[in-house]
């Protein structure tokens, strides 16, 4: 589990107080992957180097594992960081950055050929030097060195971050099979969809303060329907007519409950295809959410 209760986090540029991070709190749970989004510039990079003791709040405080990140006895052997893929050493092989770290953590050396294979990385890869590298390999490498410790909790930030699209699958499948084995995961992507496959839980922060948090399905959930039939019109006006609201958006979304959409249809005699709780997508939620804190106007 990891905690941030009341983060706070000020800089000092130019002799003005920047507030990056402002009494920011949320629990990720054990056995869950929690998704971290929010805007350029919202905090996210910020609070996660609070958590992994990088970065000293101005007040607040955060636990892993129970404790706050500096007390953890050799913490690579509890919670595995992934912050800057790119910050490895330029002229050591992929094999020697994890060797040395498993050194340093007092991991079998075997551990490293296994995660190397775990990661993807060939053995050409492995002994080439990191400055050779291509962002998805740093990633896979990056990642490598995350799960070197056998860690109990995964801190990651943008990890899909130049992957391909097999890549991004197999971190999907790697990071949920991580969480169904009881691990925490704390992941911060701007990748909305594979945050949307994989996370159990969202926190969204904006302007440096927590925006929304909960269970994914929960927050994506929205009161009504989405039905597809065999004749979606005559559907829509029977409902239109029982005093629901109706939109047409690929399939007939209207803010009626299933009971109410099966009367309908009864009614109207139309043969349902497909019903099932409407839901928005995180895409919407995301923009709705952080509507006053994103950048669209500033030009790409
Ligand atoms: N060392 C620093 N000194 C001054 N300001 C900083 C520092 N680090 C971050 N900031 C400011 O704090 C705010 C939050 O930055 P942060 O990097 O945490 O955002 P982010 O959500 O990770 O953004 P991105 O999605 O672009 O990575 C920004 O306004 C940034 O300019």
């Amino acid at each position: 589990m990891i905690t941030a209760e009341h983060l706070t986090k000020r800089y000092a540029r130019r002799g003005r107080a920047v507030t990056a991070v402002e009494d920011v709190s949320f629990t990720a749970q054990a056995g869950r992957v929690t998704g971290f989004l929010g805007p350029n510039g919202a905090g996210k990079s910020t609070t996660l180097r609070m958590l992994c003791g990088l970065t000293t709040p101005t007040a607040g405080a955060a636990t892993v594992l129970g404790r706050p990140f500096a007390a953890l006895p050799n913490p690579g052997r509890h919670v595995g960081v992934l912050l800057d893929a790119a910050a490895q050493h330029p002229g050591r092989t992929g094999r020697e950055v994890l060797a040395v770290s498993a050194r340093l953590m007092d991991v079998p050396a075997a551990r490293v050929d296994a995660l190397l294979d775990r990661v993807g990385l060939t053995p050409q890869e492995a002994a080439a030097r990191v400055r050779t590298y291509s962002l998805g390999m740093h990633q896979r490498l990056g990642l490598a060195h995350a799960l070197l410790g056998d860690p109990a909790a995964l801190v990651l930030d943008e990890p899909a971050n130049g992957l391909d699209p097999a890549g991004i699958r197999w971190m999907r499948e790697l990071l949920r099979g991580f969480a169904d084995a009881g691990g925490t995961v704390l992941l911060s992507s701007h990748l909305l969809r594979e945050v949307e496959a994989v996370a159990d839980d969202l926190v969204i922060i904006g302007g440096g303060k927590v925006l929304a948090q909960g269970g994914t399905a929960a927050l994506l959930a929205a009161p009504g329907s989405r039905v597809r039939s065999l004749d979606d019109p005559a559907l829509a006006r029977a409902l239109e007519a029982a005093g629901h609201e109706v939109r047409l958006d690929g399939a007939l979304v209207t803010s009626a409950p299933a009971e109410e959409v099966g009367r309908a249809a009864l009614g109207a005699a139309v043969v349902i295809t497909d019903l099932r709780p409407a839901t928005d997508g995180l895409e919407q939620l995301f923009f709705t959410t952080t509507a006053r804190h994103g950048r669209e106007e500033v030009p790409a």
